[in-house]
């Protein structure tokens, strides 16, 4: 169980994340909704250790995680995506996919095998060799969870991996996902898509200027006034 516990995340004067708290259990799929700004992706890069948090802590279970670089954060098996994928540009998939590998593999020879398991885990296969800065905007963002994938984690945190899709590859990209939590991966996605996020999400949390105002099952926060007031505004 991954926990993120009172964790408060300022900027100067501003609060991004407001004492926001949240748990993700293995197996689990949970979604992190709110209006432009709310803080999500700042949450994201707390518990992915790019962030120091001003307060509170990331845990998991006992073990405390707040304050690991991003690297040893990787190790301790906690892996994110970021909204604009961030590949290496000029290197090819296979390359990026290695170099993730490396993260959990020291052996050059086992970090190619397991790099080639996430490709085709990923259907990338086909496309291994080409450079990451051609991939159109689809596989790019299956490339980013397919780097994350390939530092074995046991939370994945995806920011926005549907955005800009087209359907079928929407379609391909939650598969994938419900695939890993089949696998018990613990899961924790920030996605605006309302209605796959209904469908796909066991639990959701709502923040709102930096607090999490809801928390539930999708039907709970969907009937939620204070959710409805703030972000749906009517539209569940
Ligand atoms: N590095 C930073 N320095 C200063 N302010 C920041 C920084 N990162 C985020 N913010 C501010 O913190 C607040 C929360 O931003 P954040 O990106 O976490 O929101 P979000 O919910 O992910 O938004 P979106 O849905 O648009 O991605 C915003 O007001 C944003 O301008």
């Amino acid at each position: 169980m991954f926990e993120v516990r009172d964790v408060t995340k300022r900027f100067g004067g501003l609060t991004a994340v407001s004492d926001a708290s949240l748990m993700v259990d293995s197996g689990e799929i949970v979604g992190v909704i709110g209006p432009n700004g709310a803080g999500k992706s700042t949450l994201f890069s707390v518990i992915a250790g790019v962030l120091r948090p001003d307060e509170g802590v990331v845990l998991d279970g006992e073990k405390v995680l707040t304050g690991l670089r991003p690297y040893r954060m990787a190790r301790a098996g906690v892996a994110r995506t970021f909204q604009t994928p961030r590949p290496f540009g000029a290197l090819t998939v296979r390359e990026n996919m290695v170099a993730a590998a490396h993260t959990v593999h020291r052996s050059t020879a086992d970090a190619h095998a397991w790099a080639a398991e996430c490709l085709e885990r990923i259907g990338l296969t086909e496309l291994a060799e080409v450079a990451a800065s051609t991939l159109p905007l689809g596989m790019r963002k299956r490339l980013e969870v397919g780097r994350a994938l390939a530092t074995k984690p046991r939370l994945l945190l995806l920011d926005e991996v549907l955005g800009g899709l087209n359907p079928n590859e929407i379609d391909t990209m939650v598969a994938l996902i419900r695939e890993l939590r089949q696998s018990g991966m613990a899961i924790c996605m920030v996605e605006h898509a309302m209605a796959i996020i209904m469908s796909l999400c066991d639990r959701i949390y709502v923040i709102d200027h930096g607090v999490v105002i809801s928390t539930g099952t999708p039907q709970e926060v969907s009937s939620d006034q204070q959710v409805i007031d703030a972000y749906l505004g009517g539209s569940v």
